[in-house]
């Protein structure tokens, strides 16, 4: 275990069973994240990517290796390390308010009042305190992931999983919702690892992006973005890290429209 490793994986492998097979769907995958890293991780569908995270939850466990999470090996999930998904999981025939409570019911030791502010605290950090009485059909897409990203936040994670949560929505409120995650990053100072198929997302948001190979999945590349914050879309810079990018997919043509997802 390294010293300022907050989340570590050793040699990590995982293979699965199914119908009498067994594949190998992740291979010798090493990496550590410092307290306070955003990490992306990019890669085609099937790579391995949502089962990577999955063991860094402590939802699954690895066939091989070992994961730790702050200087202690993941052996089951942890309300310290939350994962968030592009659906957003929302109870319908509860408000807003509700739904955010929801994620701080096994907390027992929190008293109802308690319960109430946090809930509060984490709706106002994703600015949906006008719409806390609200039901999830009355809201968008993109309020509705805001909410799932306030009942993760209520429960104080100090990483956050996040499995494509913004490709659901369309560019704007994309856009919108990064900047917003970036900004609740600087006040809560939490882990996030990012995955994610939209390149310009990962170069956006991350300090450093893992690129994954598939079959079986392993990290091919390993990118710093070694760009101030905020960051600019439209800058030169971005486009430097674009090109890197695509050029690790293979996906760069001189003269041919770029497309930025994978
Ligand atoms: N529980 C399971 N049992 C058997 N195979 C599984 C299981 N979970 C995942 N797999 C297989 O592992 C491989 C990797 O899946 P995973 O969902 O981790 O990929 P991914 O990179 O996240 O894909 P996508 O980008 O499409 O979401 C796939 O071939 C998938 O079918």
């Amino acid at each position: 275990m390294k010293a300022e490793a907050f989340v570590e994986l050793n040699e990590v492998g995982k293979e699965f069973s199914a119908q009498g097979k067994t594949i190998r769907v992740l291979s010798n995958i090493s990496f550590t994240m410092k307290k306070g890293e955003f990490v992306s991780v990019l890669g085609k569908s099937g790579c391995g990517k949502s089962t990577l995270l999955n063991l860094i939850g402590g939802f699954d466990s690895p066939s091989e290796g070992s994961v730790y999470f702050d200087g202690e090996e993941v052996k089951k999930p942890s309300r310290r390390a939350i994962m968030l998904f592009q659906h957003y999981g929302l109870l319908p025939w509860r408000t807003v308010l509700k739904n955010v409570e929801l994620g701080l019911e096994p907390e027992k030791s929190l008293s109802t009042a308690e319960r109430r502010e946090r809930a509060l605290d984490s709706i106002k950090l994703v600015g949906l305190e006008e719409s806390k009485d609200r039901f999830p059909a009355q809201l968008s897409g993109g309020m509705q992931q805001r909410v799932a990203i306030a009942r993760a936040l209520a429960i104080r994670p100090e990483l956050i999983l996040m499995d494509e949560p913004f490709a659901a929505l369309d560019t704007f409120n994309r856009y919108y919702l990064q900047d917003e995650l970036l900004h609740i990053r600087e006040q809560e100072k939490n882990n996030i690892v990012l995955v994610t198929h939209d390149i310009d997302e990962a170069i956006y948001l991350s300090d450093r992006i893992l690129i994954m190979d598939a079959h079986p999945g392993r990290i091919k590349q390993t990118l710093e973005i070694n760009l101030p914050s905020p960051r600019d879309r439209s800058h030169s810079d971005f486009q430097y890290y674009r090109k890197l990018i695509l050029d690790s997919f293979h996906f760069s043509k001189d003269g041919a429209t770029l497309e930025f997802n994978i």
